[in-house]
């Protein structure tokens, strides 16, 4: 099951920002109060390391127990641990370093020093994936619980970037990486952006997300964002494909809004 898209447009790019990281302070709070712990799956590019910075600026960030948030990556770029081309240097240099995180809970996508290809990274971050689901599994004594843990941890909200391409992660248009079925992450070589060596969660990693957020400024990607919500498939156009089990929300600027089906557009209420 997955959720229908809501849209929710900001007039730039600057107030959507602030808005994404108010309502991601939100979520984190209030998850935190259901289940003790929350987990963030974080995208890079510029609306997802540009919402790290407006945490970080945000005088809530505090309100978090940062100590009990569980961090993944949806993708990351298969280069030298301390790139910059690496979302997670990014990530840490936005906001990470700022927070008394738990290591235990940040779980990093391997990097070229240590592994030889983007497929041995992709085995080894699934791996991790799947620990964490079985150690999830174990603590779990609701009546609820699967005889068996499955592949993946629960992830509570996780965030997208949009190409200009309606890439998300790293599942291009029309690449292998977008096909895949089976596995949860898979190892990419030849990535139409640069650098060409990625490692990303596949589709239906993504859409195993409670919530899943797509954060998207800019005229450049209102191409991208038109296709995917009026139903393109997600071969093509990868974003038409993400969407989280409860919520689907697209968080936009109204540049990258120019092109929105008109039946996605919150009507104002008609007045008396
Ligand atoms: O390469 C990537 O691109 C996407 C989108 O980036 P943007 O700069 O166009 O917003 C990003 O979400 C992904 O994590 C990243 O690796």
């Amino acid at each position: 099951m997955s959720a229908d898209p809501r849209v929710s447009i900001h007039p730039d790019s600057s107030v959507l920002l602030a808005a994404i990281a108010a309502r991601l302070i939100t979520k984190l709070v209030d998850t935190q109060d259901r289940y003790g712990d929350a987990t963030i799956v974080l995208t890079g590019g510029t609306m997802g390391i540009g919402t790290l910075r407006a945490v970080a600026e945000s005088p809530a960030c505090r309100a978090v127990d940062w100590s009990k948030v569980n961090v993944w990556w949806g993708d990351e770029r298969f280069v030298a641990a301390d790139s910059p081309d690496r979302n997670v240097v990014q990530a840490r240099a936005a906001l990470l370093d700022q927070l008394p995180l738990d290591p235990a809970r940040v779980h990093v996508p391997g990097d070229s020093d240590k592994f030889k290809s983007p497929d041995d990274a992709a085995a080894d971050y699934a791996q991790q994936l799947q620990e964490a689901a079985a150690r999830e599994h174990e603590a779990d004594f609701s009546d609820s619980r699967p005889d068996e843990p499955g592949p993946l941890p629960r992830f509570d909200v996780l965030l997208l970037g949009v190409g200009p391409d309606a890439h998300v992660a790293s599942l291009f248009p029309e690449m292998a990486g977008i096909r895949e079925t089976k596995p949860t992450v898979v190892g990419v070589t030849n990535s139409p952006k640069p650098p060409p060596e990625r490692i990303s969660l596949t589709l239906p990693a993504l859409k195993s997300a409670d919530e899943v957020w797509m954060l998207v400024a800019g005229e450049d990607k209102a191409g991208a964002v038109g296709l995917a919500l009026a139903g393109a498939g997600p071969v093509q156009v990868p974003a038409a494909g993400a969407r989280g089990r409860n919520r689907t929300l697209w968080l936009i600027d109204a540049d990258a809004a120019a092109q929105v089906p008109e039946n996605l557009l919150r009507k104002e209420p008609a007045s008396a």
